[in-house]
């Protein structure tokens, strides 16, 4: 069933547990999603990039973003879990638009790396206009470091808690991703995770709305292993623990983004299959070892994450 993210966002921060929300460029990561959610009876969030929407349309957005939803509509109608289309880091007003045009239910406007004044007023914009549509809405306050859609912020730049409040006040935004030591990709940490735990707590009491954690993939060693195996090089890859992401959602995290995981997993199975299969070439066959990874990995984060049975 085909649900707003808002709805189930705050099903999840009432019973403080958490659904992840898997990012998707392709019709295969979207099966193994929803096969994976499906198993264990819980709801989940899809969600696509402004880079995902550009491949999916092959340079035309509204081709892209109109896709996707068919696509996740299609499957979402044919079957009982809650299933939600959320647009991620949206940057651009033309993207955005063409999200809320489509039927997602609903989109982040990240302006997180403009000066709070001017990422307030143009959160306040996004809410007004998306909220006509009935599309919710997620900010960010803060920087992750590391490259995210080719907008590099070199330090992480943590959320101020009191900020967070007058921000969410101000803007009505429905939920907020604030930055708390996560960053995107495989090589998060040069040393340990550090996540400012204490800072956490401070939003969520301030805020008192379903937070997000970007940047949340653990960097499963499985998969890293049998990648590398098959000749990826992955050396120096790291990710956040899954303990720490539970401690996150006991603190009042509820939609937990997560990309990079999902690749590892589907690279590895793709070339464990390409090599012990010398002699195939049907891409339903070297797609699926891949499928089956990624299927493996999101039951196991429904699981810890709590969002089992929760549909
Ligand atoms: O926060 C996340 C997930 O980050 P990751 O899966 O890399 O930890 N995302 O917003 C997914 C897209 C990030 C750019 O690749
Ligand atoms: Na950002
Ligand atoms: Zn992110």
């Amino acid at each position: 069933m085909y649900v707003n993210t808002k709805e189930i966002l705050e099903k999840a921060s009432k019973n403080f547990y958490a659904i992840p929300a898997f990012n998707i460029n392709n019709l295969e990561f979207l099966i193994a999603i929803i096969e994976g959610a499906i198993e264990k009876n819980a709801p989940v969030i899809i969600e696509t990039s402004e880079g995902a929407i550009k491949y999916a349309g092959n340079g035309d957005i509204y081709r892209g973003a109109n896709l996707f939803v068919k696509m996740v509509r299609e499957y979402a109608d044919s079957v009982k879990i809650p299933i939600a289309l959320h647009l991620d880091h949206g940057k651009h007003l033309e993207y955005i638009a063409a999200a809320v045009k489509a039927g997602y239910s609903s989109v982040m406007i990240d302006a997180s790396h403009e000066e709070f004044e001017k990422n307030l007023t143009i959160t306040k914009e996004v809410v007004k206009w998306a909220h006509a549509s009935g599309v919710s809405v997620e900010a960010e306050l803060g920087q992750l470091s590391g490259i995210e859609d080719n907008v590099y912020a070199a330090e992480n730049v943590l959320v101020d808690p009191e900020q967070a409040k007058i921000f969410v006040e101000e803007t009505g935004v429905d939920f907020l991703a604030p930055a708390i030591g996560t960053s995107h990709g495989a090589f998060k940490f040069k040393g340990e995770a550090k996540l400012d735990f204490d800072r956490l707590k401070k939003v969520k009491e301030l805020t008192n709305i379903p937070l997000v954690l970007h940047g949340a993939s653990s960097v499963l060693k499985q998969f890293v292993d049998i990648a590398e195996e098959f000749g990826a090089d992955f050396g120096g890859a790291k990710g956040v623990p899954a303990e720490e992401i539970k401690k996150c959602v006991e603190l009042g995290i509820n939609k937990v983004n997560t990309d990079t995981d999902l690749r590892i997993a589907f690279v590895a199975g793709v070339r464990k299959y390409l090599k012990e299969n010398p002699k195939e070439f049907d891409p339903r066959k070297y797609f699926k070892e891949g499928m089956n990874y990624v299927k493996e990995v999101v039951m196991d984060r429904l699981e810890f994450l709590g969002a089992s049975g929760k549909a």
